[in-house]
């Protein structure tokens, strides 16, 4: 079963919430994770059970950072208000690039979540490229 990670920042909480339950038959079979106040609300619209994890601002974001590197999330929908600044807006960033780093599809806003819902890539089984750490490592030997 994939398990997707569904995130809102305050202004865009009523965005996700309409496209949630827009696409509430695509969750039937799909396990869910979001950060706690998200979660709350998700699991009310969809009448489904949610892994609630902490607040954003108390470490959600991280909780959710932490499950992707252990490959434990298959996607992330991220709509994060890009018109209000956040107090814990490093680990905003760190979440999104953790998505990327592990190569996980990532939505920021409604149409690209449409897209990867709709997306016939998505349907086959998705194959997740382990990150090559080592261009790190070259990238600090040429320091
Ligand atoms: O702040 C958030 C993501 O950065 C979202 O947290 P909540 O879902 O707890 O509101």
């Amino acid at each position: 079963m994939k398990t997707i990670a569904l995130v809102a920042h305050d202004g865009k909480k009523q965005a996700l919430l309409q496209w949630v339950a827009a696409h509430s038959a695509f969750f039937a079979d799909k396990a869910l994770v979001a950060t706690g106040t998200t979660g709350k609300l998700v699991s009310e619209v969809l009448e489904k059970e949610v892994l609630c994890l902490a607040s954003g601002p108390l470490g959600g974001d991280q909780q959710i950072g932490a499950m992707i590197a252990e490959q434990k999330i298959d996607w992330l929908v991220f709509f994060w208000d890009p018109l209000s600044s956040q107090p814990h807006d490093p680990d905003v960033k760190a979440l999104i690039r953790l998505a990327v780093v592990w190569n996980i599809p990532v939505a920021c806003n409604q149409a690209t979540a449409d897209f990867i819902v709709h997306s016939s890539l998505y349907q086959q089984d998705y194959q997740r490229e382990v990150p090559d750490f080592s261009v790190y490592q070259k990238r600090l030997e040429t320091k």
